[in-house]
């Protein structure tokens, strides 16, 4: 791997800056997201029993005794430790370290409160990881699971409601008029942003679901959206420039599961159906990530539920969702860099395969917060710094991210309405009641 740049732009967030969002998240909200992954692992025990006998309570308490100490070691601010466990992202992780330590001048100096925010916080998950990864019999387990999966059910009507929406249009006969067929996409695409208000790490995996209609609620929401770059997202959809030997090919960048997958699946269904799009690459995550991110199993159970739903729309969903994927219309894809702490910006040279195949794509859709930290370098930029200028290069394809505010990383907005919104509500940038959606246009033709 080249050397990337660490000190590209404006200062990374930090634990440093105490009493900030990033101090109070490594503060308590990581000890708390450890303390239920060990919560959730020992309410397993009976489980892990009856599958591997003694091998597997053992395992369940060597992996708590990981989990205990890396607890201790983010509360006592110990220093970044390398990974150990042999995966194929190690030597990745490792270098980052180096990097860091360089940058900040010793090894002691690289620890949870002193160093980036966005690379301890995805360090931590990768070190959950390893606490599974390094025990087996139990180390397939995904310790985010039943979070993840409750709150599919949970959401149930919102499902049932979404997916009649997705079926009650494609039942119209009518060819539909391009007005109303923009209007329907806006529609969907706000509810796909929408859907990231249901992260449920943000919550610490307290509840995070969503109860009403989805599509009648958009209205209401529209004043919460700071920036609003749809009708470019549509222009790049429609626009007769894109590769028409192999079709339009649409890539999402997939964050959580639950209720906000199932946005992004019918949105990806809409957009087959309509004809706006022939192809569709998901990316989810290579392990459990972040409580609430797609996994290649989340991705597979998601359809499987939703095709056995006792509701007749959303059954009939879930069976188009399954042929898509077998003919080969959806295809589902995972990368090691989705689950490094990297910035986008580094991409190119880090993981330049990676950066190839979104080259592909005639539109990229990245979904929710920890995206867009990653595309903005979850930096202290001004408010008012534009969109292009914070992605520092990274421009594989069009591309537009969808996301609630969960972090105090904001830019591409008008003057003054940062400081407007700072005096309002001084929290406005974490509390994900904001929205934007941003897009990019490369600016090399492709
Ligand atoms: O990417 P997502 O699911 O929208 O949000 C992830 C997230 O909850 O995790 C971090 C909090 O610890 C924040 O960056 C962000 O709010
Ligand atoms: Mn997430």
């Amino acid at each position: 791997m080249a050397s990337a740049k660490l000190n590209h732009g404006a200062s990374p967030l930090s634990a440093k800056v105490v009493g900030s969002f990033a101090y109070l998240t490594v503060k308590d909200r990581m000890p708390t997201i450890i303390t239920k992954v060990i919560d959730s692992i020992h309410r397993n025990k009976n489980k892990f029993f009856e599958e591997y006998g003694e091998d597997g309570i053992e395992a369940e308490k060597r992996a708590i005794s990981f989990l205990s100490k890396l607890r201790n070691e983010v509360q006592t601010d110990k220093p970044i430790l390398e990974l150990t466990d042999g995966l194929r992202d190690v030597d990745a992780w490792n270098q980052h370290l180096q990097r860091h330590q360089t940058v900040q001048g010793s090894k002691e100096s690289v620890s949870w409160f002193k160093s980036p925010w966005l690379y301890v916080e995805c360090y931590m998950y990768r070190r959950i990881q390893e606490a599974i990864w390094l025990n087996p019999p139990i180390n397939e387990f995904d310790v985010f699971n039943e979070g993840k999966t409750q709150s599919f059910f949970e959401s149930q009507q919102a499902t049932i409601a979404l997916c009649t929406f997705l079926e009650t249009l494609k039942k119209d006969k009518d060819i539909p008029s391009k007005n109303l067929l923009f209007d329907n996409f806006i529609k969907l695409l706000q509810v796909s942003l929408w859907g990231n208000k249901c992260d449920l790490s943000i919550s610490a995996g307290q509840e995070n679901y969503q109860k009403d209609s989805p599509v009648e609620a958009l209205p209401n929401l529209k004043p919460f959206v700071l920036v609003d770059d749809s009708h470019m997202v549509w222009a790049a959809l429609t626009s007769s420039k894109s590769n028409t030997v192999s079709g339009k090919r649409v890539d999402i960048v997939l964050d959580n599961a639950g209720f906000e997958l199932v946005t992004d699946l019918v949105l990806a269904d809409f957009l087959v159906s309509f004809c706006l799009a022939d192809e569709i690459h998901f990316h989810g995550k290579s392990f459990p990530w972040f409580v609430s991110d797609v996994t290649a199993k989340d991705f597979e159970w998601t359809i499987r539920q939703t095709m056995a739903a006792n509701h007749k729309w959303m059954s009939k969903c879930g069976v188009q969702w399954k042929k898509y994927l077998k003919d080969g219309v959806w295809s589902y894809h995972d990368h090691p860099f989705w689950t490094l702490p990297h910035e986008f910006c580094d991409m190119a040279v880090d993981a330049p395969d990676l950066y190839t195949k979104l080259k592909g794509a005639d539109l990229i859709l990245f979904k929710g917060d920890l995206n867009y930290r990653k595309l903005t370098g979850d930096r202290d930029w001004d408010f008012t710094v534009s969109f292009d200028t914070v992605l520092r290069g990274f421009e594989p394809s069009p591309l537009c991210s969808l996301r609630t505010l969960k972090a105090n990383v904001q830019v591409g907005l008008q003057p003054g309405q940062g400081e407007r919104l700072t005096s309002q509500e001084p929290n406005w940038m974490t509390s994900g009641k904001y929205a934007v959606i941003q897009f990019h246009m490369p600016h090399v033709e492709q």
